[in-house]
């Protein structure tokens, strides 16, 4: 799934809250939850890469991922946003001889 396709869903989770939804379980928790969330799974993305191999280190960040875009859904950041800024500081440098 594609990161932009990922926000989409979280955004419509958002404006049109659905039963059973962990998205809305997070948003109905508040700031600080979400917050609380992408501090554990940024810690697992750490123990995953020290020593719990490949699959675990994908597997947590793409929790992390999840969480992250959560929290830019809550205060209505885009991840075009995060592509802009990511563009502004894009410094191409010219092809090595
Ligand atoms: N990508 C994810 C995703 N990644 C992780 N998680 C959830 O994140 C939670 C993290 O697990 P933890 O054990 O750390 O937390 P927990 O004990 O379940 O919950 P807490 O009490 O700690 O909050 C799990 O419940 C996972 O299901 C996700 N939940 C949803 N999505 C995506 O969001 C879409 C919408 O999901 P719903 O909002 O549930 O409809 C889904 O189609 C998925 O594409």
């Amino acid at each position: 799934m594609k990161i932009d396709e990922l926000y989409q869903i979280i955004a419509d989770r958002k404006a049109a809250p659905q039963e059973g939804s962990y998205t809305n379980y997070l948003f109905d928790k508040g700031e600080d939850k979400i917050l609380k969330k992408v501090g554990e799974e940024a810690m697992e993305v750490l123990l995953a890469a020290k020593g719990e191999g490949d699959q675990r280190l994908i597997e947590e960040v793409s929790d992390l991922t999840y969480h992250l875009l959560v929290l830019l859904a809550s205060r209505g950041i885009t991840p075009a946003d995060i592509g802009a800024e990511l563009e502004k500081r894009h410094q191409p440098r010219p092809p090595q001889a």
